[in-house]
């Protein structure tokens, strides 16, 4: 694991976003690629694999427990299955690094197993909540330990005889939803969950396209074990979350006109362009196709002026990842823009509602949080240094800010960009950035 002490990002005001390019392969699927692939029959290659530090230690939590996989190669991996039951236990504790999805999904997962495990992560996960999993888990015989405030590690016991749940999550989380249905793939009798908005929905189709039986209907998304995996192709598209810094920076920096190729256009996470839309952003969908069940798109976005808005609480859930940019977005726009319903921006990487609204600040953006969201007035960027608190999408955010500000940006411990959009700095730069990377501490 990097040091996210050591990593500062400089970014000179001005330039401008132009071109074409694809941003690296999404990360959600990327995770559920390698366990439903080390968990089915048979051979998965997966292309467009996100070599981002999160999936990888996701990758080699699997490889830990047994499951041989080759790559990755540039994005290339191919996972030789071990079905169901053929995981093994792993020698110690298996580290997920920075990453929520591989905890939460992985501790689902492995309260089926025959053997004891320990889940453990980073300074900024073992801040994060896990009895959003670990207490509907124990209502279906999970046997799990966490600190005493319900923060990792998380330490499963094995041989556990997991019943099926009718689970109504309380919140709105992909990660709830697919920790449970992983649960549910070793359960006696059905397990469902029904969520309160629509959540991303890879785990569902990719069980499906595995080949197993998932229904859905209404919110509610059902399975039973007894079923089998069958491993086959998945070409992972360009991630949407991390595009979303490009559609946001090219919207507020003149003389932009960039395109995004290959972008992942599931309707459970296209929020962020509904949003950019409603405040006036002109984002073009080009050539939508459908890859490996999920679709795709290319994104033609030019500069645009952009207005303040009131962010539809039902937008919330589909653009959860993407408010940091949306943030220096509203910073951008004419007029006031509120957000509500997004208390979980509080329990993500950082808390990243008042990680955020502190940056704006020190940039010169009156911003105010508010319990469960914040207003920003749009203004004018002056310059400084702000803190991402390593939370890559806060480091990522204040780097396109620059584009619109006085004087440079210089953003502290953003080592976890590499969490999620290994080789951000490069891309940046070539499609017009100016941004350079400094080692070694302040
Ligand atoms: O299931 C997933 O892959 C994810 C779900 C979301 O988390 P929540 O389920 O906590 O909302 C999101 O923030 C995270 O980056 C990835
Ligand atoms: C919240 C995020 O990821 P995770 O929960 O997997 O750490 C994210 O990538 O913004």
């Amino acid at each position: 694991m990097t040091d996210p002490q050591e990593v500062i990002l400089q970014v000179e005001p001005g330039g401008r976003l132009h071109g074409q390019c694809r941003v690296p392969g999404d990360k959600s699927i990327s995770h559920r690629a390698i366990m439903l692939g080390a968990l089915a029959e048979g051979e998965t290659r997966i292309t467009g694999f996100l070599e981002g530090e999160d999936c990888l230690a996701t990758l080699k939590a699997f490889r830990a427990m047994g499951v041989e996989i080759d790559g990755p190669e540039k994005g290339q991996v191919h996972v030789r299955g071990v079905g169901l039951h053929g995981l093994k236990a792993p020698e110690g504790a298996l580290d997920v690094g920075n990453s929520g999805t591989s905890m939460r999904l992985m501790a689902g997962l492995l309260s089926g197993q025959a053997f004891d495990s320990t889940l453990t992560g980073d300074a900024s996960l073992t801040r994060r909540p896990m009895r959003r999993v670990t207490e509907p888990l124990a209502r279906m015989g999970a046997r799990i330990r966490t600190s005493d405030d319900g923060t990792p590690p998380l330490c499963i016991e094995g041989g556990a005889l997991l019943q099926g749940i009718d689970y109504r999550m309380p919140i709105a989380s992909a990660q709830v939803k697919s920790s449970l249905l992983l649960a549910g793939l070793y359960a006696q009798g059905q397990t469902c969950v029904t969520e309160p908005a629509p959540t991303r929905d890879h785990t569902e189709r990719m069980l499906a396209g595995f080949g197993y039986r998932v229904q859905r209907h209404d919110g509610c998304v059902c399975l039973r074990r007894g079923g089998q995996l069958q491993g086959g192709v998945i070409d992972v598209p360009a991630d949407i979350s991390s595009a979303a810094f490009f559609l946001v920076g090219a919207s507020i920096a003149p003389d932009c006109e960039l395109r995004l190729e290959h972008v992942g256009m599931n309707p459970t996470r296209t929020g962020i362009i509904d949003i950019l839309k409603l405040m006036g952003a002109d984002i073009q969908v080009e050539n939508p196709r459908e890859v490996g069940g999920e679709p795709v798109a290319d994104l033609l976005v030019r500069s645009a002026p952009l207005r303040g808005v009131r962010i539809p609480p039902e937008l919330v859930p589909l653009a959860i990842d993407e408010f940091p940019a949306l943030f220096v977005a509203a910073a951008c726009a004419q007029g006031e823009t509120v957000l509500t319903d997004a208390e979980e921006l509080r329990v993500k990487e950082s808390d990243r509602i008042q990680v955020m609204a502190e940056g704006l600040t020190t940039l010169g953006i009156r911003a105010r949080p508010t319990p469960d969201g914040i207003v920003i007035e749009g203004g004018q960027f002056t310059g400084g240094t702000v803190d991402s608190h390593g939370d890559h999408r806060v480091a990522m955010s204040f780097a396109m800010a620059a584009l619109r500000a006085q004087t440079p940006i210089r953003i502290r411990h953003c080592a976890n960009v590499n969490t999620s959009f290994p080789g951000f700095v490069q891309l940046a730069g070539r499609m017009g950035l100016n941004i350079q990377q400094q080692e070694g501490g302040a």
